[in-house]
């Protein structure tokens, strides 16, 4: 059967996780000829209705962009499905606002996107390949990686539903509606692409020496509305990420299409635990975010706050990426990070990326021998970034208030400027480049030391000056040349 390249690939791919990567990876996979079958527990998004201003925004940057860029989808995603932000909005405690730029040239700017929208576009794009069957409803339940075979809890509603999984009856029988059943398949390689809690790789580490390690951090985050004002324009200024950084905890706000901005409050769980009615809660914002009251409306505040409870922050590290030729783990199932760097996604995107090109250095179906190189590639850089987002949780008490950091990010800009090709700050290595990020942690390290020999350099010299004056003085000054007798 010659039909559209099939033939290049009987290898079957079944990808865990219809998220970012997965619906992402399944596309990249598709176009070069794959059997790709998509697992995916929760229904089709696509289906379900759309909730005003409950949209959760993320910060697209070079290297999620590069990705979607191999795919066709950049173009209009920046013209029509993103909001640019060219600089951080710095809200302080007396309502001033300070911009601080991303970058000296009008091209360096970050994308608020919304993170539905870019999954439903993914799934819609690994949908229109014929070689790309996606599976809604599908909860991974067991494993057995060696053999490649996986057990679903499939919600099938009543109608039939021909399982196209050749190792299964054609027919389901008929079932009482949304009875949960098991669904069996086979497939050659496994991609886990199903988050930081993921099941694949659950199995994976009862298989193999696999190095993992976790962090829960002791903040949570809540999702808060500021919506359209009155006449339907945005609140605040649209084409910013908006920061409140107060210490222990900071408010962030991306823009979103719909003139609303989706707020994340980042605060130790013991905070939230205190604020247990209306009245503390907005003594808490009146002491802390006074003017983003009027944005977000008390009842508005009220209503979300109260209605949901903050999510836990993990970052997780695990090596190997893959077992064997068989399994391989992408996106948060294998790296996930604190979100104080926003590169979460932008990491994921990027590993698709990586083995979308490893693919074209070794050769279209050389998917499973390909998987060791894969880990050997990414394995430090994912760790390096895992790093720089905790470093920068650690950070973020000062991040944007401590004078240091002001200091520094001028110093950062003046020295970009003087000797661009060799002083890039570290964030725009990370966010407008694709420099492996362990060459970026590399770099800040360089610049942290040449700051300090520059310091050091600095600080003799001005001693060297006292010295030389302090000598003048005394040689000038014959009084001082008395011995007290
Ligand atoms: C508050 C916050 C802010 C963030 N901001 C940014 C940002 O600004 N920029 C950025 O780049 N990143 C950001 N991130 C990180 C980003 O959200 C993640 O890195 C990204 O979603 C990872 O994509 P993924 O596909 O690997 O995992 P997910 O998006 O978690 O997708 C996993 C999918 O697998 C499915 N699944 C899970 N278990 C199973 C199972 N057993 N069987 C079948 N399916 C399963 C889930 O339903 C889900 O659809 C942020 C994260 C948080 C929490
Ligand atoms: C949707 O929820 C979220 C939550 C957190 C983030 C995002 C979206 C997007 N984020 C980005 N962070 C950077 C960055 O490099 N740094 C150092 C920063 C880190 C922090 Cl914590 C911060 F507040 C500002 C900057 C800044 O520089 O603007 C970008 Cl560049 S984008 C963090």
């Amino acid at each position: 059967h010659h039909q559209n390249g099939w033939h290049k690939n009987h290898v079957r791919v079944a990808v865990v996780g219809g998220g970012l990567v997965g619906s992402m990876i399944s596309c990249f996979l598709a176009k070069r000829g794959y059997q790709v079958d998509l697992y995916e527990m929760r229904n089709d998004p696509r289906k379900s209705e759309h909730v005003v201003g409950k949209s959760i925004n993320l910060a697209l940057s070079e290297r999620g962009r590069s990705a979607l860029r191999s795919l066709g989808l950049e173009k209009e995603i920046i013209e029509k499905y993103s909001i640019k932000m060219y600089s951080r909005m710095i809200h302080d405690l007396n309502g001033r606002k300070r911009i601080i730029p991303y970058g000296t040239r009008p091209d360096q700017y970050i994308l608020s996107v919304s993170r539905r929208f870019l999954n439903e576009l993914l799934l819609s794009k690994a949908e229109k390949y014929e070689n790309v069957h996606i599976h809604f409803d599908h909860k991974l339940l067991q494993a057995n990686l060696k053999q490649g075979h996986l057990t679903f809890q499939a919600m099938i509603d009543n109608d039939i539903n021909i399982d196209d999984n050749i190792f299964n009856d054609k027919h389901e029988k008929q079932q009482s509606p949304h009875h949960p059943k098991q669904v069996e398949s086979y497939s050659d390689i496994i991609l886990g692409c199903d988050g930081a809690y993921s099941a694949v790789r659950r199995h994976m580490i009862k298989l193999l020496l696999l190095d993992y390690s976790q962090k829960y951090i002791e903040h949570g985050y809540l999702e808060l509305c500021i919506p359209p004002t009155k006449s339907g324009d945005y609140a605040m200024e649209p084409n910013h990420l908006h920061i409140w950084p107060r210490g222990d905890f900071m408010m962030i706000a991306l823009p979103n299409l719909d003139r609303s901005f989706t707020v994340t409050l980042f605060m130790q769980f013991k905070i939230f635990e205190e604020l247990t009615d209306q009245t503390k809660l907005l003594n808490f914002f009146q002491k802390y975010f006074p003017d983003s009251i009027p944005l977000l409306t008390k009842d508005g505040l009220i209503q979300t706050f109260f209605s949901t409870k903050p999510s836990p922050l993990i970052s997780i590290k695990c090596k190997p990426y893959n077992y064997e030729d068989k399994v391989l783990l992408m996106g948060d199932a294998a790296h996930a990070m604190v979100p104080f760097y926003g590169q979460g996604m932008n990491c994921g995107f990027e590993d698709c990326i990586v083995l979308d090109e490893l693919l074209d250095k070794h050769g279209n179906d050389k998917l499973d021998s390909v998987l060791d190189i894969f880990t050997e590639k990414r394995v430090d850089n994912c760790h390096a970034i895992i790093d720089l987002a905790m470093y920068n949780y650690v950070e973020m008490r000062d991040l944007v208030n401590k004078r240091s950091f002001i200091i520094r990010k001028t110093f950062d800009n003046m020295m970009h400027r003087l000797f661009p090709t060799i002083w890039t700050p570290l964030y725009s290595m990370v966010t407008f480049s694709r420099t492996p990020y362990h060459r970026c942690i590399q770099d800040k390290r360089w610049q942290d030391e040449m700051i300090d020999r520059i310091l050091k350099f600095f600080l003799i010299l001005f001693g060297l000056l006292m010295f030389l004056i302090a000598a003048k003085l005394f040689d000038s000054n014959p009084t001082l040349k008395t011995r007290p007798n």
